[in-house]
């Protein structure tokens, strides 16, 4: 090419890079920090005031995500969590909270992508397609921006083996085959250990402690042990063997006076004062005709604060 020629095409680029930059992107997605605002404080007052009975929680996920971005230009893989937990202890409702907090457009954005075990990953039979979809995709969109969010939901309903894919796209290869992984998040969620973490909780309870004072270390070798041993996605997968996980956080199962605030919660969210005799009314019916407790300790809600949302709906209307 002529140098003028070459001169005038990178006038163009610069040019496409400046629209880009100053018009295109202030009213769509991008890959910035205009899109990606990363509000952890926001996220850590929405915790504060939202999330119910979950202090290990509270106490491990602010800074985990923290030091994370803020060490971004020097990390050397993703950040990968676990959730750990019963139906209904709020896994999934701090997930959506982390991409509310991370992204501008939350968990609606293109840079946030949640399977589902049971309904993306159904057959035993096609493992194999299921790494190579996995594979395929998270390298895409790893490629389109690499502050990208994945979670992975019912991780304990995919068959065992899907996993195997993706240690290599998680583990400490700074870039693989050109691909920024570094800056990503990857959240399993499952209720894998979910009864171990209640059982260990009741008995600890029994002896005395206070659930509130229960340490991430009470917990984290269970729940270590559980994820590659148990049925699922995670069973004997190089995942767990190579130690790419960095925080395995359990979810403890919710009691009677969690419950009742989830049940006031859900009447806040309609608009209604929980503290007038009419609620209260409602929330004592519901807890004593549709919850049901564990047989061991009959301390814990067998499904959490799970299917309230439609039982207060239906009390009110
Ligand atoms: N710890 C909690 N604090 C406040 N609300 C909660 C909590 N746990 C559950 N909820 C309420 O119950 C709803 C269902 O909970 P969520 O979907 O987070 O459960 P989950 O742990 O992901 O369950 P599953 O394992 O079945 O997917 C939430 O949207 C929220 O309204």
């Amino acid at each position: 090419l002529e140098p003028l020629s070459m001169g005038a095409i990178g006038g163009a680029v610069a040019m496409g890079m400046y629209f880009k930059e100053y018009t295109y992107c202030r009213f769509s997605e991008c890959c910035d920090d205009r899109s990606i605002p990363a509000r952890i404080h926001e996220l850590e007052r929405s915790l504060e005031s939202t999330l119910i009975g979950q202090h290990i929680v509270k106490q491990h996920i602010v800074p985990a995500l923290k030091a994370h971005i803020a060490s971004s230009d020097k990390s050397r893989k993703p950040l990968v969590i676990s959730f750990h937990g019963q139906p209904g202890t709020g896994k999934n409702f701090v997930a959506d909270q982390i991409a509310n907090a991370l992204y501008l457009k939350g968990s609606k954005s293109n840079y946030v992508t949640k399977y589902l075990g049971q309904a993306d990953f159904p057959n035993e039979s096609q493992v194999g397609s299921y790494k190579a979809k996995i594979n395929l995709e998270v390298r895409q969109t790893l490629r389109s921006c690499p502050r990208s969010l994945f979670i992975f939901d019912e991780v304990d309903k995919m068959p065992s083996g899907v996993f195997d894919a993706l240690t290599s796209l998680v583990d400490y290869n700074a870039f693989v085959d050109g691909t920024d992984n570094t800056k990503a998040i990857f959240i399993f969620l499952s209720n894998t250990a979910g009864s171990h973490i209640a059982g260990h909780l009741g008995s600890m309870m029994k002896n005395g402690r206070l659930r509130e004072d229960t340490r991430l270390s009470d917990f984290e070798p269970l729940l270590r042990k559980a994820a590659y041993n148990m049925d699922g996605g995670m069973k004997k997968t190089t995942m767990i063997e190579s130690l790419v996980i960095d925080h395995f956080i359990p979810f403890l199962p919710m009691e009677k006076a969690h419950v009742i605030k989830c049940l006031e919660a859900e009447f806040v969210r309609w608009f209604r004062d929980p503290t007038q005799p009419k609620a209260q009314e409602i929330i004592e019916d519901i807890i004593n005709s549709s919850i049901s407790y564990d047989r061991t300790h009959s301390l814990f809600a067998i499904s959490g604060c799970k299917t309230l949302e439609k039982k207060v709906a239906m009390a009110i209307h």
